[in-house]
Order: structure tokens, then C-alpha cells, then sequence
């Protein structure tokens, strides 16, 4: 029980019943779920075989398995600490085929989905630019969060015209995912949960198995993971949920905040623990994040408090633009880093994924090492879903979608007309179209020369799979398959810089299945796709690499960082254009507690920082300071009196704007001069004056789902954005250069060639390196 607190104690000992945990950011509560892990070991004898424990990423799962693992040593590895998705994975491999499907299944990512529902349309005859493919995927993920059968979905939708064709699309949408033996994201907690429906037996052993149940994050489970737990739980109830109603920020994916507030209904004789004592961040800090979020009416109050120092007071900047908030952001990591400290204990935080560009450009030009978390997602990228296609079709998936996505990449001269020949044969046979096309030869009507390249294809990637099966290792194989597939050799014939860039993505692939293996000795080409199917990056980061972390504030829930910096502090940016012309006044609220989120990640020192004027969809746009800013007590802050006088300039402001007839009364905000917002449209420059923003358009809670990025999604790597001229290098042979990726280097030799130079570094971290100069982006060293 060292280093726990005395409720936390109590949270700990609480080992029979229900239990809800529920306390404000920083409290310990995540504290509290680990040392109970260890608790029920040590003391009460648990088999850890018995404990479940859920977290809301992978990257917390593998901290909590780290972090038991200190406490108790040994067993650690035995506990099942996963998310939602893998617990559901590792249950359907085992049972689908009591389901219907086999244990084989694919898991589709978003693309993959976005392509079948988009074959749908077009075989439907539905347009996509009335009805967008996003429309449909997000129906039906909102129908599988609700556990809606497209039978009851149906049912539900039969009124309007829109909600039929969804009902149509969900239905088809369902039976090809089948067909193929594919789940998507939300199919595996759905089909976990019918599962148990269906087979009692199966629930009774996972029941049985998970006898003492914890949840993290449990303010942001939706139903259908309500659902999933409540079942696991019914026969013992040892079961502990913790969360923080004021963190809740996925409504939008269907989060239902009513989970944890109606816990102690579901279970009457739950106990429940309130933490109050914040430990991660200084006196100002954690004031400020508690005077934002009581601007909130729907919450449960509570205080958090803090036995630390007030500390530095909280830092706000408004910068002229993007890039002047950038340079800023950077020069004031130089500072920070000259007075020692280390890159990687500071986080720039962000509302949207495309405010990572420019902040990203500004780490460059300063020579900042960065990463980019759950950015442009790496494994949606074109070059990597083709070399996973192969894989997948290599690894025996039935799955047409894949062997459809490589049958003619690069270039064979299969055509669709053929494809199609070879559909209707596998369904004739009851076949995959990778087993139709080692037949092709019996497919009819198909020309000889047509059936022998499909042969031939089909051959090629049997040849894989003997590799495979003769015991040659993944890497090998990975190698043999860009080359024999003439994958390779197809991009570096393009020389293009996209194709440079695409290369450079594959040859990360390639070190990850390297890394994959070296860690998993035993494990095949499947385990390798089944942990890239789940992986999120902030699973990859590393604690080793010493480099600032760029993420949005919502990839940031549960983390902490000694020094934030949260940029684009402006209305319409935070909270979002959308939140502010929304009619549900929780849009707003949503965004406070994001807000909160972001403020309570910073341990020693807050920078909030506003642009007068950024690009924004395409147009330059001009915005005031957030209200959140406004919201913080000025004292709070370095300069208080610049901030009081903001205050009270905006409140003249906006009553002069009153008084002249302008503004419309906003529904929400009443902070200082905030009681008029009328800035909608009328400041945007440019001709398509507020069009953009919060449109009431049907789409426009898909639009806001794209612009978050997927929070569980995988790597995107700290790209580059350097521009250098094309033609003459401004480096020469021994001077210090350096790469985005490789790092710094010498220039060793510079060769002109037909198109371009060809520059020859040796980096200090990989070696010799021999590439075009337009495509390196060198930057020489001063
Ligand atoms: N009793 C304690 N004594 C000292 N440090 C503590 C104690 N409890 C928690 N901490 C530390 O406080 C920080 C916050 O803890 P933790 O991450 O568990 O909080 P949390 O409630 O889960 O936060 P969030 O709501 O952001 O997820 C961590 O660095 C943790 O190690
Ligand atoms: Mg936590």
C-alpha cells in the first residue's frame, strides 16, 4: 500500500461487490487500478489468471503490465490487461466459428470499410454525393455501438427515405463483411457480445475466468462495451470501474457518460470512491483546469486539491499567425531545453490533426526532434495497405477484398472483366478467388493467355507461402516479396518523390516485422497482422526516444507530461466552429471537459498560446481568444494585467457590438464579455465568408468526426515538410547535414546525375546512404 493515500487504500482493499471510482484528473485512479491488480495477489491469493483489467489504449495496458510487473514481480504476465478490442480479438479467435465465422477472421480498418461500402453504393445505385459513403459507415457504427441488428435497425429507420437505405446498406454492408470472413472495429465487442448471447457455455467460462473485472476511462465506454461488461461481470459483480464524468470527450463515437453516472443503479450496493487529491500538477494549473471546467452545468461538482507549491504561472501568448504561434512554441522549447530540460517531458497539444502540420514544419526549422501521434494514419497509407494486402492473401485469407487489392499491383494485365470471370467461379464453387485462381485454367470463357497470368499469379504467392512453411523467417520472406511481386522495383522506376516517400514507409514496415520478430521469437506471419491489426502509436511511444510528442488533445487522455504546450486557444478552433453553432449546449460542454483534459496533463508548467489569424479551410481566418482563455482567472496567468485588460476590452467590445444592433445572443457562454457571440461568419476573410463553420448541414457530425482523427489509430511518423530547391545542393562534400529520418550525417560524396544529384551521407545512427538530393531534403548544419 506504499505511495497510496487512504481512500486509495480503500479503493484497493475493496475486493468483494461493485465498486465505482469516480474522481478528477490526475487523482490516481489509474494508480489505484494497478496497485489493486497487485493487491488481490499478494493478499488475497487471487490467480492472476482471474483478473481482468481494461484500459482505454494499448499504450495504457502495456504500462499497466509494466507497472504490475514492478509491484509483483512475477505472474504480471498472466493478468489479461488489454483494451476493449484486443479482449474481444482474443475471445473470437477462439469461438467465432460458433458464430458463423471462422477463427480466422480479418479485421477491416477504416478503409477497408470505406471500399466495400462504397461498392455497395455503386451496386445500389445510391450516390455518394448525396448520401456520402462517411454518412453510412458512421449509421453503422452507431447502430453496432447501440447493438442494433440491421434487422432492428430496420425496424427503427423504416420512416424516411434515408434511414431505409441505410437500413439496406447495413444489412448488405454486414453480408459482405461475412462472406469475406471479415469483422470491423466495432464487430469485434458486437460480435463478442452475441456471442455470449447465443452460447451460454462460452459466457459461463469467460465469466468464470474473469472473476475480478477493472475498467479504466469507464466515462467514455459506450453501450455495447457496457453491455460486454455488465455480462463478464453478472455472475461474481467483482466489479471496478474508474473515471471522471468531467473527461468524458467521446460523445461523438458514442460514449455514453450516463455508464458511470448510472453505476449505482445498474448496482445498488456499489461502493463509491471519491479521490480529490490531485498529485500530478502544480497549484496554478490544476486551479485553472477547475475554474474552466465549473463553467460546466451538467456535472457533478467536485474540488480537486493539491499539497504542491503553486508553481509557475500559467503562460498565454497570442501570436500574429500559425507560424508566428509555431516559432514561438519552438523557441520557447530551446529555452527550456538550454535550461536543461528534456525533449521528450515536453507535449504540444492540439484541437484538430491539421494543426500538427505547420507545429511539425516549426520542430523541423529549429532543429526540435518531434514525433507526430495518431496523424495521417501510417497503415491506411496506399504502399503499406498493398504490402499488408499481400501478406494477409499470403497468411490464407479468403478475404477477396485483399487478393481483389494485389491481383494486378503492380500492373499483370488482369483486368476486371477477368476478375469477375474468376468471382463468379469461386461463388459458383463456393470458393475464395485466391483458390478460384490457382483453377483458372477451368474458369470458362477466359482467353488462355488471360487464365496463365492469373495462374501465374496465384503461383507467386504460393511460392510465399512455401517459404513460409519451409521455416524461412518473416523478414526474408517480406524481402523476397517486394522483389519477386516487383513491387519494388515498380516505385524505384517511378522516381518520383512520392515514390521515394513510399519506399521509405515500406522499409519502416520492414522494421517493424524485423522488431516483431526479434521480440516474438515463436510467432508467425499471423500474430505479425494481428498486432498490426490492433496497434495504436501511441503504443510505440518510447520513453527511449528523446523527442517532443505532438498529439490532439484527445490522444492525450490519461497521459501527463511535465511541460504542455496547447496551441490554436481561439474560438471556432477550441471549442470547434461546430461545438459553437451547435444546438445541443453539451456540444460546448464536450468541449470544455476536452479543455480540462488538456489542461490537467501539464505537471509543471502550461503554455496556452491563440493565432489573430491561421488558415483554415482553405480561407484565412480571423478569431478571438478562446473562451476557455477567458475563463481562467487572470491572476493565474504571467502578465495578469494584460490578460484583466483583455477582459475588459472584449466586454466593451461586445456590448458596443450589442448596442449597434450586431451579434446574436449566444446560448452558452456568460464569462466576461462573452455574452454576445456575434461572430459567426462576418470575420471570416475571403468571399466564402463562414461557410465552412458549422454549417447546419446533415454531415456535419461526420465532418467532425473526421477532423478528430481516430483517437486508437496507428503511427504516423514526424514527416517531413522541409522544402528544399530542387538543383544545385547548398552543401558539399564534408560538410554536417541532416535527414528528417536518418538524422545527422557527412556528406561523403555528390555526384551529378542525368536528373538530380545523388548525395552520399554517412549518417551517425545508420551508416552510408546513398540518395537523390531533391528527394533527401538535406538540411546542412550550421
Ligand atoms: N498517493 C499518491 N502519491 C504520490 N503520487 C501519486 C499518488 N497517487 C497518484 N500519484 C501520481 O499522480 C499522477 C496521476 O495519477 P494517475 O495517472 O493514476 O491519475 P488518474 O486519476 O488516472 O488521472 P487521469 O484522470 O488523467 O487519467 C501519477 O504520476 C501518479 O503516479
Ligand atoms: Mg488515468
Amino acid at each position: 500500500m506504499a505511495g497510496l493515500n487512504d481512500m486509495q487504500e480503500q479503493a484497493c482493499e475493496h475486493v468483494d461487490g461493485p465498486l465505482l471510482i469516480l474522481a478528477g484528473a490526475g487523482s490516481g485512479k489509474t494508480r489505484v487500478i494497478t496497485h489493486r491488480v497487485a493487491y488481490l495477489m499478494e493478499h488475497e491469493g487471487v490467480n492472476p489468471l482471474n483478473i481482468l483489467a481494461i484500459t482505454f489504449t494499448n499504450k495504457a495496458a502495456r504500462e499497466m503490465r509494466e507497472r504490475v510487473d514492478l509491484i509483483v514481480g512475477d505472474g504480471a504476465d498472466r493478468v489479461w490487461v488489454s483494451t476493449f478490442h484486443s479482449l474481444c480479438v482474443r475471445i473470437l479467435r477462439r469461438y467465432a466459428d460458433k458464430i458463423g465465422y471462422g477463427k480466422n477472421f480479418d479485421i477491416y480498418d477504416s478503409d477497408d470499410q470505406k471500399s466495400t461500402v462504397k461498392s455497395i453504393l455503386k451496386d445500389f445505385q445510391i450516390d455518394p454525393k448525396r448520401y456520402p459513403e462517411k454518412m453510412f459507415m458512421a449509421e453503422i457504427s452507431k447502430a453496432k455501438e447501440k447493438y442494433l441488428s440491421p434487422d432492428e435497425f430496420a425496424k427503427k429507420n423504416a420512416a424516411d427515405y434515408a434511414g431505409t437505405k441505410a437500413a439496406e446498406v447495413y444489412t448488405e454492408y454486414q453480408s459482405r463483411l461475412k462472406k469475406n470472413n471479415a469483422m470491423d472495429f466495432d464487430d469485434l465487442i458486437y460480435k463478442t457480445v452475441e456471442l455470449f448471447e447465443h452460447n451460454p457455455d462460452v459466457l459461463d467460462t469467460y465469466q468464470n475466468r474473469f472473476r475480478y473485472i477493472m475498467v479504466d476511462e469507464y466515462q467514455d465506454t459506450n453501450h455495447i462495451q457496457f453491455l460486454l461488461v455488465k455480462m463478464l461481470a453478472r455472475k461474481y459483480r467483482n466489479l471496478c470501474v474508474v473515471g471522471d464524468d468531467d473527461q468524458s470527450i467521446y460523445k461523438f463515437r458514442g460514449a455514453n457518460i450516463t455508464n458511470i453516472l448510472n453505476f449505482e443503479k445498474e448496482y445498488e450496493d456499489a461502493k463509491v470512491i471519491k479521490l480529490e487529491q490531485n498529485y500530478r500538477s502544480c497549484g496554478n494549473i490544476l486551479a485553472a483546469a477547475n475554474a474552466v471546467i465549473q463553467h460546466n452545468a451538467g456535472r457533478k461538482d467536485k474540488a480537486l486539491w493539491t499539497d504542491k507549491d503553486a508553481g509557475e504561472k500559467i503562460s498565454f501568448e497570442q501570436c500574429d499567425s500559425e507560424y508566428a504561434e509555431g516559432d514561438m512554441v519552438a523557441s520557447r522549447i530551446k529555452t527550456l531545453v538550454r535550461q536543461g530540460v528534456d525533449y521528450r517531458d515536453i507535449a504540444i497539444l492540439y484541437r484538430t490533426n491539421a494543426q500538427s502540420r505547420v507545429l511539425g514544419e516549426k520542430m523541423v526549422y529549429a532543429n526540435i526532434p518531434y514525433r507526430v501521434y495518431g496523424g495521417t494514419n501510417f497503415y491506411a497509407r496506399k504502399e503499406i495497405k498493398d504490402v499488408l494486402a499481400y501478406l494477409k492473401v499470403i497468411n490464407n485469407s479468403t478475404d477477396n477484398l485483399y487478393f481483389r487489392r494485389v491481383v494486378n499491383v503492380p500492373k499483370r494485365g488482369i483486368g476486371e472483366a477477368s476478375l469477375s470471370k474468376v468471382e463468379s467461379f469461386a461463388d459458383a464453387y463456393g470458393l475464395s478467388m485466391m483458390d478460384a485462381a490457382a483453377r483458372a485454367d477451368e474458369i470458362p470463357g477466359m482467353a488462355a493467355k488471360t487464365s496463365a497470368k492469373i495462374r501465374q499469379f496465384a503461383e507467386l504467392i504460393t511460392s510465399f507461402r512455401d517459404m513460409l512453411a519451409d521455416g524461412e523467417s518473416l523478414d526474408s520472406v517480406y524481402d523476397r516479396i517486394l522483389e519477386d511481386t516487383g513491387y519494388e522495383s515498380e516505385l524505384i522506376a517511378e522516381h518520383t518523390e512520392e515514390a521515394m516517400t513510399r519506399l521509405e514507409n515500406i522499409d519502416e514496415l520492414r522494421n517493424k516485422v524485423v522488431e516483431f520478430t526479434e521480440d516474438n521469437e515463436e510467432a508467425g506471419l499471423s500474430e505479425f497482422l494481428e498486432e498490426i491489426a490492433l496497434v495504436s502509436d501511441l503504443d510505440a511511444m518510447s520513453e527511449d526516444d528523446n523527442q517532443v510528442k505532438l498529439m490532439t488533445l484527445h490522444s492525450a487522455k490519461g497521459l501527463e507530461f511535465p511541460y504542455v504546450f496547447i496551441c490554436g486557444m481561439e474560438d471556432r478552433v477550441f471549442p470547434s466552429g461546430i461545438a459553437l453553432n451547435s444546438d445541443d449546449p453539451d456540444a460546448l460542454e464536450e468541449e470544455r471537459r476536452l479543455c480540462y483534459v488538456g489542461i490537467t496533463r501539464a505537471m509543471k508548467k502550461l503554455y496556452l498560446s491563440a493565432a489573430k489569424e491561421r488558415m483554415m479551410h482553405g480561407n484565412r481566418v480571423y478569431s478571438d481568444v478562446s473562451r476557455f482563455i477567458r475563463e481562467i482567472p487572470p491572476m493565474l496567468f504571467e502578465h495578469e494585467a494584460d490578460m484583466k485588460n483583455m477582459a475588459k476590452r472584449r466586454e466593451s467590445e461586445s456590448v458596443d457590438r450589442y448596442n449597434r444592433g450586431e451579434g446574436r445572443r449566444d446560448a452558452y457562454g456568460s464569462s466576461y464579455g462573452d455574452t454576445y457571440a456575434g461572430y459567426s461568419g462576418g470575420r471570416t476573410a475571403g468571399a466564402a465568408s463562414g461557410r465552412s463553420y458549422g454549417q447546419k448541414n446533415p454531415y456535419s457530425s461526420y465532418a467532425k468526426q473526421q477532423s478528430y482523427g481516430q483517437p486508437s489509430s496507428q503511427p504516423s511518423f514526424g514527416k517531413a515538410f522541409v522544402v528544399n530547391s530542387v538543383g544545385k545542393p547548398d552543401y558539399a562534400v564534408g560538410d554536417r547535414v541532416r535527414h528528417i529520418k536518418f538524422g545527422p550525417g557527412t556528406v561523403e560524396a555528390l555526384e551529378k546525375g542525368d536528373k538530380d544529384y545523388e548525395v552520399t551521407v554517412n549518417f551517425d545512427r545508420c551508416g552510408v546512404r546513398k540518395m537523390f538530393a531533391s528527394f533527401a531534403k538535406l538540411k546542412k548544419c550550421e
